[in-house]
């Protein structure tokens, strides 16, 4: 992009203030900018100005899950058939690792962090053994797509490369990265955080599938004739990845997606909970959880909304397909943004100053024409790592290692 045509791009948004130092710039960082105000999808940057009209759902009712005694029931024969998928090269695993371990104390990516004890256990090795169990039992290896962002796509692979994948086959480890949102502050100006460096934070879970497409990774699952597309967040290092019985009950289910749920164990647990929106599935956040519905009852008593997402979700590529070209809802958070001040200096705020843009991959869901939540049992498919101790921690992460055999 030249000059001319980033300003003409810049002056359309009311951007113009990012090429404030453009002149003080050597020619790379000048190229820099440029390509980076080029790459920059500023029309979402316009959502602030209706902020409140964003997170609008529609009519949320309840939406029953396959519980476990249904599960168990029919165990065998779920297995049977997803394992009949796997062994048919239908279905791959999608790892969404773009995130770092800043909340952990760590500048590493997040699947980098050790949880072991007495020997070293990377999150990301927990992850890979546990979809090793099912390359042993399928006797098939399943492709394994791994997310990155800018952030830390470099260090991701060298450190993946460096372990020698922990055992998974070279040739069905596959790299892509996410793309990158612009950061802003209240009134919707992107932030400089160099003098030549727009900032800029991955633009969340739900840009995942179009990446992959931008990265050239659907031509793997065309050649490849994969089906099924298993996703999977880097934090939880209990779920059970291309779960075979998980796959076969969706496909027998005739659903174009399958989601795990667990049992919430407060009204207030920071799940997003599976319902039907205007009759479709869909997934309404925690922190966009009213009270209304938290607190719904069904005619037993029980929690309505009782179901919360653990972020395994097995997706049909073909219905992805059908969706892609399908614009995103948007959710604008809350965040401490790096910036440069009026004398161009760059500051580190201590509380949030501004807004990140992303879309989320629950929304997806209810772009489906049908989902299977599927529950599992907590304590042997959950423990998932946001904080150092307390509540779903690197602390409480440990114990549910131990109580499911894994020395630490
Ligand atoms: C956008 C998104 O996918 N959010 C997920 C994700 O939330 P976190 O904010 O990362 O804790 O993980 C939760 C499970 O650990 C899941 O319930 C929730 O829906």
């Amino acid at each position: 992009m030249t000059l001319e045509q980033a300003k003409e791009k810049l002056a359309k948004y009311g951007q113009e203030h990012v090429l404030k130092y453009y002149g003080e710039l050597t020619e790379e960082e000048k190229r820099g900018i440029l390509d980076q105000i080029e790459a920059t999808d500023m029309s979402i940057l316009e959502a602030c100005k209706h902020k409140e009209d964003l997170a609008k759902k529609g009519v949320i009712t309840p939406l029953a899950a396959m519980q476990l005694d249904e599960i168990e029931a029919n165990r065998e024969s779920f297995t049977a058939t997803g394992i009949e998928a796997i062994r048919q090269g239908k279905v791959a695993a999608v790892l969404l690792a773009g995130g770092m371990g800043t909340r952990l104390g760590s500048d590493n990516p997040k699947g980098m962090y050790n949880v072991g004890l007495t020997h070293e256990l990377y999150i990301f090795e927990c992850l890979i053994n546990n979809l090793l169990e099912v390359v042993h039992q399928a006797d098939a290896w399943i492709h394994l797509f791994v997310m990155t962002s800018d952030k830390n796509n470099d260090a991701t692979i060298t450190f993946l490369q460096e372990h020698d994948y922990f055992g998974y086959k070279a040739e069905y480890v596959h790299f892509f990265k996410q793309e990158m949102a612009a950061a802003t502050d209240y009134e919707g100006k992107i932030y400089l955080e160099e003098k030549g460096k727009l900032s800029t934070s991955p633009n969340g879970n739900g840009g995942w599938f179009i990446s992959m497409k931008n990265n050239g990774m659907l031509d793997i699952v065309h050649n490849e004739g994969i089906e099924w597309l298993n996703v999977f967040a880097v934090d939880n290092v209990l779920q059970r990845i291309a779960d075979p019985c998980f796959i076969g009950a969706t496909i027998q289910r005739g659903c174009v997606v399958g989601s795990k749920v667990v049992r919430k164990n407060a009204p207030d647990e920071k799940v997003g909970v599976m319902c039907l929106e205007d009759g479709r599935p869909s997934i309404v956040e925690y922190y966009e959880l009213t009270d209304e519905l938290m607190n719904a009852k069904d005619e037993k008593g029980e929690p309505a909304y009782n179901y919360g997402v653990i972020l395994n979700y097995l997706f049909k590529v073909q219905d992805l397909e059908k969706i892609m070209e399908e614009k995103m809802p948007l959710h604008i958070v809350e965040k401490k943004i790096p910036y440069l001040d009026e004398n161009g200096e760059p500051v580190k705020p201590e509380t949030p100053n501004g807004y990140k843009f992303e879309s989320l991959v629950l929304d997806m869901i209810h772009q489906m024409d049908s989902c299977l939540p599927f529950e599992v049992v907590r304590r042997k498919e959950f423990a998932p790592i946001k904080n150092k101790t307390g509540v779903d921690s690197v602390e409480s992460a440990r114990e549910l290692l131990v109580e499911n055999g894994v020395v630490l």
